[in-house]
């Protein structure tokens, strides 16, 4: 099964004469982890904003989880966005005046499907989540994110992506700001995670160190020219 299902995509942002993104077919198989590479301003995070039906695509079809988000407007596609993808932004988005353990549950919040996928206490999800991640201690779950370093609300923006199973992580440059070693590991517990979720990940960076861990790596440029 495929979770993800690009088709003849072509994106311009409307004050460029040429597209962004100009993809004949790409297609992410259920539980396959990608690594896509390119340049900065290649394209990458206008990639993940088009799966992820943050910005409307004029042309070409955009499937995730066997749904056409080019079809649903409105509230309707905010839910599925909410029901069927994880996201873990280059910046993290954590609400920093919530701890970590409410962030981590804030998709279970806005999503009857991702809470019952979490099981019938969501909180220990997350907590068991948090754990795994690295995040043992009971009062830097409680603690706000704002009072967390950056590897820490990294751990909690994967846990937030993970919590009731989503079919699809994107991940966007989250290790854009670590060194090597915390980079590596941060790689390695992230597919852990979707491997053991049996999510799929699309993972774009512009750090090709990163490649050889994942089941397959893309260059968008390359995948922009039709040579995927
Ligand atoms: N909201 C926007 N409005 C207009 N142009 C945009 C917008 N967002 C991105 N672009 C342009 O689209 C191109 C691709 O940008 P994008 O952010 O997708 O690249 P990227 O590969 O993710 O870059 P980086 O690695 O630096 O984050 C760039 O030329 C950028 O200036």
């Amino acid at each position: 099964m495929k979770t993800v299902e690009l088709k003849s995509l072509v994106y311009r942002w409307s004050d460029q004469s040429d597209p962004v993104l100009s993809i004949d077919n790409f297609n992410l198989d259920a539980g396959e982890c990608v690594f896509v590479k390119g340049p900065s301003g290649s394209g990458k995070t206008t990639l993940l904003s088009a799966i992820a039906g943050v910005i409307d695509v004029p042309q070409g079809s955009v499937r995730v989880a066997g749904s056409d988000i080019g079809a649903l407007v409105g509230g309707d596609r905010d839910r599925f966005r909410v029901d069927h993808l994880g996201i873990v932004f280059q910046v993290f988005n954590l609400l920093p005046w919530l701890s970590a353990l409410e962030n981590t549950l804030l998709p279970c919040r806005f999503s009857a499907r991702r809470r019952d996928k979490a099981g019938s206490d969501p909180k220990a999800a997350a907590t068991r989540l948090l754990r795994e991640l690295g995040l043992e201690d009971a009062g830097l779950i409680n603690r706000p994110a704002s009072a967390l370093s950056v590897g820490q609300q990294q751990r909690v923006a994967v846990a937030r992506a993970l919590i009731g199973a989503p079919e699809v992580v994107l991940a966007d440059e989250p290790t854009s700001a670590l060194d090597e070693e915390t980079k590596e590991t941060f790689v390695q517990l992230l597919l852990k995670e979707c491997r053991a979720s049996g999510a799929s990940l699309l993972f774009v960076s512009h750090d090709g160190s990163l490649e050889r861990r994942f089941d397959r790596s893309i260059e968008l440029p390359m995948l922009n020219k039709g040579n995927s």
